[in-house]
């Protein structure tokens, strides 16, 4: 991406793909100032599936949206390649955010009056080399579906749609913000199923933000949040496969 500072080539080891330093966020509401986050730093390593789990209101989704660009810290850096985030534009943010990052939701948030593959072709046309859409539909086993409006799907089904969409991008980060939050058990184990199996075969970077803590399990490493600091970074020498965990 463009660069307002200059890269620094020692800022940012070999296999992080983004580095948060130092960040904090503070709200303003009338006269009240909400300290969200605090002194925040930890990278995220290229290929890694990271968790990060927290009560509700430790400032998960706040980082989440710092990472994805959706937002800038009042203080710190957030260093993807060498460009501080907390500095570009709202335009150079946007970019950022198109070609290197996926995001998928708790509620999916499918274009309703799109098929399933009309919501995946449009995110592939916002990225720089974008994966087959077709493609994508049918790994996330929805070839026969594609047609489909999102109304004409289950909430598993939209899921996998969404995660395609993701996808589709081939992005250096796919943010996953309570990704099985609306799903039941068993839909919600076969869609950490296939974001693992994305980070499997694609290598893509996963973050997945979580209040519950069975899923931190099948991750590499966990964040544990609480107020908004870190409490405990957690490495998972085996992570179990989603099959195996149970909440
Ligand atoms: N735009 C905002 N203005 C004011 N306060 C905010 C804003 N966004 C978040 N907060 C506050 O920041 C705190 C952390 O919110 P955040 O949504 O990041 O937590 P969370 O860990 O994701 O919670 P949950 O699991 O319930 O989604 C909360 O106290 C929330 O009220």
């Amino acid at each position: 991406m463009n660069e307002e500072e200059p890269a620094d080539e020692n800022d940012l080891s070999p296999n992080a793909v983004l580095k948060v330093r130092d960040v904090n966020r503070t709200f303003t509401m009338g006269e009240v100032e909400v300290e969200v986050l605090r002194d925040l730093s930890f990278d995220i390593y290229d290929g890694e599936v990271l968790a990060m789990v927290g009560p509700s209101g430790s400032g998960k989704s706040t980082i989440l949206n710092l990472i994805g660009g959706l937002d800038q810290p009042t203080a710190g850096q957030i260093l993807f390649e060498g460009t501080d985030l907390a500095k570009v534009s709202a335009s150079q943010l946007t970019r950022y955010r198109r070609q290197h990052v996926g995001f998928v939701f708790q509620f999916y948030n499918l274009v309703p009056n799109l098929t399933a593959l009309e919501n995946v072709l449009a995110a592939a046309q916002l990225a720089s080399k974008p994966l087959d859409a077709e493609e994508m539909l049918a790994k996330v086993g929805l070839a026969e579906r594609m047609h489909h409006f999102p109304a004409q799907l289950s909430g598993g089904e939209q899921q996998r749609v969404a995660i395609a969409r993701a996808v589709v991008k081939n992005p250096k980060l796919l943010l996953c913000d309570e990704p099985t939050g609306a799903l039941d058990f068993t839909t919600g184990i076969s869609a950490l199923e296939l974001l693992l199996q994305f980070n499997r075969d694609l290598g893509t970077t996963i973050l997945i933000i979580t209040h519950n803590t069975a899923l931190a399990d099948v991750a590499h490493r966990v964040i544990h949040l609480r107020s908004g600091e870190i409490v405990n970074v957690q490495v998972n020498a085996q992570p179990k496969p989603p099959a195996e965990i149970v909440w």
